[in-house]
């Protein structure tokens, strides 16, 4: 196997759903088919923060999900737990500038996917010299989903990274709606990464699809 095209990482980032069961407001396999029905491109399995679950039953509904994603194509990313993500043979992992080093994690993970979350230039440039294969950016707006969230930095962060020729296929995060999906791709991302847009609504789906327009709508205006 190879390391992903950088052509379809950007593809593959358009709408990026994370969650784990503290996310959700119904079963988590339920929300995630309503996502994929949607019409997400990418999943990230993220258990964490009070509540989540851990051990045999985090490992049983990480098998799960990952189980809707293959059914579907859609590739499964594990968040943080580099053990879990070889274990159950992901797609890829996400890693924070907190986790294991990004080096160390493409050592042991040979050519899946590695995300590595980036706040400013420095850690960009970090992360792409590390080998990761998009970066993460964000908080862009207010985010209740992430108990230990940095002040968010709204587009301007994408827009100086971009300036910057931090070139890497990149996927902005933090309070992102189909509102503001659209100003996010004008400023450089190549996709959205969202937990509660679609994690909490009403209809999943629904909000799976008002997100790929937005992106869509955005990316032809450019
Ligand atoms: C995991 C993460 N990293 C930066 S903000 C965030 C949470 C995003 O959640 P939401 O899309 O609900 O704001
Ligand atoms: C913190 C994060 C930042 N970015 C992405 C894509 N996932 C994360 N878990
Ligand atoms: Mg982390």
């Amino acid at each position: 196997m190879t390391r992903i095209a950088s052509d379809t990482m950007r593809e593959q980032l358009k709408v990026y759903f994370i969650m784990g069961s503290v996310n959700c407001a119904k079963p988590p396999a339920e929300v995630l088919a309503e996502a994929i029905a949607g019409g997400i491109t990418l999943f990230q399995f993220r258990e964490k923060g009070s509540g989540a679950l851990v051990g045999e039953q985090k490992y049983e509904l990480a098998k799960q999900l990952q189980h809707i994603c293959r059914e579907h194509g859609i590739p499964f990313i594990v968040n943080d737990d580099v053990e879990l993500a070889l274990a159950l043979d992901a797609d890829g992992v996400h890693i924070g500038q907190e986790d294991e080093d990004a080096r160390i994690v493409r050592a042991k993970i040979g050519d899946k996917i590695l995300g590595v979350s980036a706040h400013n230039l420095e850690e960009a440039r970090a992360a792409m010299d590390a080998g990761a294969d998009y970066i993460g950016v964000g908080p862009i707006y207010p985010t209740k989903s992430k108990e230990d969230a940095k002040k968010a930095q709204g587009p301007e962060i994408i827009r100086l990274l971009r300036r910057h020729g931090i070139a890497i296929p990149l996927v902005a995060i933090g309070g992102v709606t189909a509102d503001n999906a659209g100003e996010v791709i004008a400023a450089g991302a190549d996709g959205v990464s969202v937990i509660s847009a679609i994690a909490s609504a009403s209809s999943p789906e629904t909000a799976a699809r008002q997100l790929v327009r937005a992106v869509q709508s955005s990316k032809k205006g450019a």
